[in-house]
């Protein structure tokens, strides 16, 4: 088995690490979490949402927090774009990387964007025409991939379907998510090799949440099949507001250990992401869900 020797992972904290804090985080607070991510080394950061802010009151600074980060040459800062009124207001706001998301379940697909798969897809194509045609790389997220908070199983069928769309519409890069962190290892195994038949291997994505504890199972299952980008979230923060129960995602802290551990390259200085780890954590006033975060910090403090 030969894992890649490098792999590229997609800091989601600002976006998908805050979306769903009941508590308005301040613009400053965000700006300094992504400067911070910068200076860590993370290549591609999802810095902002400019989605409804009736839907998710927390994105509703994004063009703020997109105006005042110190931006480091070469980074992508990507943007949540449902619709071309999002476009609009990602493109003002520089974003680099429009990213359209939809589901491999229709009542996701409902309760999280207010329309169907097919809807979806009609309503992405003249945003993908337009981000295309402003220079700027898409990203194409499929939620629910492993299981649906509101429908239970998925197909795979449906997860090639939209997948199939998503590549035709000229995305660039395709998330796999698992929304509500059910995966296991066998399933996302049988599940990447499947996906890699039908989208190029090197621009496809795994974006594990950690609900039931499988994250890192399910990167490990994900390298083997050759998966060289991850999403992951600092402190582990997160959770999608329309997928009640699900926590965040995988900590960024833990993914680079393992990284680390393996032998792969990231570029990411892991110390530096410890420490954002605990700057967001101290804000939010609770202790990090990251363990290896939490196992470095505390080493430190006793030596
Ligand atoms: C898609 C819509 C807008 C449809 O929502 P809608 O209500 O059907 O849309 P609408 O076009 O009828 O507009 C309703 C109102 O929203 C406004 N509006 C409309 N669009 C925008 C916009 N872009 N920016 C700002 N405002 C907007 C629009 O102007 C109007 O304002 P009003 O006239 O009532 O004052 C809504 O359902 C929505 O915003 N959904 C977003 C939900 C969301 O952000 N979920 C979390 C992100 S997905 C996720 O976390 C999963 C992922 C990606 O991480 C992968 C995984 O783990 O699964």
């Amino acid at each position: 088995m030969t894992f890649p020797s490098k792999v590229k992972i997609v800091e989601v904290g600002p976006r998908d690490g805050l979306q769903n804090e009941k508590e308005t985080i301040p613009a400053e607070v965000k700006i300094a979490l992504v400067d911070q991510l910068t200076q860590a080394g993370f290549a591609n950061i999802e810095a902002a949402s400019f989605v409804s802010p009736k839907w998710v009151p927390q994105m509703a600074t994004s063009t703020e927090v997109m105006a005042a980060i110190q931006r480091k040459p070469g980074v992508i800062y990507s943007a949540l774009v449902p619709n071309m009124k999002g476009l609009e207001a990602a493109l003002a706001a520089g974003a680099d990387e429009m990213v359209i998301f939809g589901a491999a379940s229709e009542a996701f697909s409902q309760k999280n964007i207010n329309c169907s798969i097919a809807e979806s897809i009609e309503r992405f194509r003249d945003v993908a025409t337009l981000a295309k045609q402003e220079g700027k790389r898409l990203r194409g997220s499929i939620s629910c991939v492993f299981g649906c908070p509101y429908q239970g199983e998925v197909g795979i069928d449906s997860v090639v379907d939209v997948l199939h769309r998503l590549r035709d519409l000229g995305c660039d890069e395709i998330d796999i998510a698992d929304t509500i962190g059910v995966a296991t290892p066998n399933k996302v195994h049988a599940v990447m090799q499947r996906l890699v038949q039908e989208f190029p291997i090197d621009r496809l994505s795994g974006h594990f949440h950690d609900t039931y504890g499988q994250a890192l199972a399910n990167i490990y299952a994900s390298l083997e099949v050759g998966i060289s980008i991850y999403h992951s979230s600092v402190a582990g923060l997160g959770g999608c507001p329309y997928a009640k129960g699900a926590t965040g995602n995988v900590a960024s802290e833990d993914v680079l250990y393992l990284m680390q551990g393996l032998g792969i390259e990231t570029g990411i200085d892991l110390d530096k992401v410890v420490d954002a780890g605990q700057f967001i954590s101290r804000h939010l006033g609770r202790k990090s869900a990251s363990h290896a975060g939490n196992a470095i910090a505390a080493k430190r403090a006793a030596s």
